[in-house]
């Protein structure tokens, strides 16, 4: 579970990024975060995963407050960042073993996971090449597999799905299904609505760091006119803030 409660951050103390943000996502649930260019996405998930500290509010991660508690909150979840272009001297297998000391998985259950995603995502036999001769989907891939290794029950996701290809993105979108079905916790930005149609229980949507709309698709068709599409309720929404 993810709870923000009463979450502000500006920089520089001039335009606030994120306006007193109060979200919940539940456990089982998947949330779409959506909002324009700038809307303050990365800044929020930026404060949810202990990178930027909030100028006022609480968040915390499966009850565990991530200022007081920042290591304890951290174990909770796997974060992929909007870019993967991070530790590229590494080769693959180097850098999910990394990732792995950092969690303190085991020897066996890493060997056990890192068989498993590889096989998934089908990166097998790069693992032994440095990530700087990977491709922006195959880098992402391998970030994905870093950040689950030490199977966290909340996965937070900053477009996620932005360079992978359509079979990757199938798998995904399938693993993140999978992970709520099990009563598990997935929060996840993105630009792409089809997505967010598709695969969310709920949308929390963000303009100018204000929350404009947190809910079902079904509610949001009731919002507006239930014939109009989610690309047209979006841009109705964050076009009058
Ligand atoms: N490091 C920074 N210094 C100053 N301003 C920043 C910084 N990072 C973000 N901002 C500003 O904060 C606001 C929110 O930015 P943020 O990156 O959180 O938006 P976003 O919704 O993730 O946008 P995008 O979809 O374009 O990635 C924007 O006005 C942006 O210019």
């Amino acid at each position: 579970m993810i709870e923000l409660i009463n979450v502000s951050k500006s920089y520089g103390g001039l335009v606030k990024a994120v306006d007193n943000l109060n979200l919940t996502v539940s456990p089982g649930e998947i949330i779409g975060f959506l909002g324009p260019n700038g809307a303050g996405k990365t800044t929020t998930l930026k404060m949810v995963t202990g990178i930027l500290k909030p100028d006022q509010g609480v968040i915390r991660i499966n009850d565990i407050d991530i200022q007081k508690d920042p290591l304890k909150a951290k174990m909770q979840f796997g974060f992929v960042p909007d870019s993967p272009d991070m530790f590229l001297r590494l080769k693959g297998l180097e850098y999910l073993n990394f990732m792995a000391d950092i969690y303190q998985v085991s020897q066996e259950d890493r060997k056990e996971r890192i068989g498993s995603l590889t096989e998934r995502f089908e990166l097998k036999h790069v693992l032994l090449d440095q990530l700087q001769s990977y491709s922006h989907g195959m880098r992402q891939k391998i970030i994905l597999m870093g950040a689950l290794l030490h199977n966290p029950s909340v996965w937070i996701l900053d477009e996620p799905l932005t360079g992978l290809d359509p079979r990757s993105s199938f798998i995904l979108k399938e693993m993140m299904k999978e992970h709520a079905q099990r009563g598990n916790t997935v929060f996840f930005s993105t630009h792409v609505l089809e997505v967010a149609e598709k695969l969310c229980d709920r949308v929390a949507v963000i303009n100018k760091g204000k929350l404009v709309f947190h809910g079902t698709l079904e509610e949001m068709r009731a919002h507006f006119s239930a014939h109009e599409s989610l690309e047209h309720m979006f841009l109705e929404m964050t076009e009058h803030e």
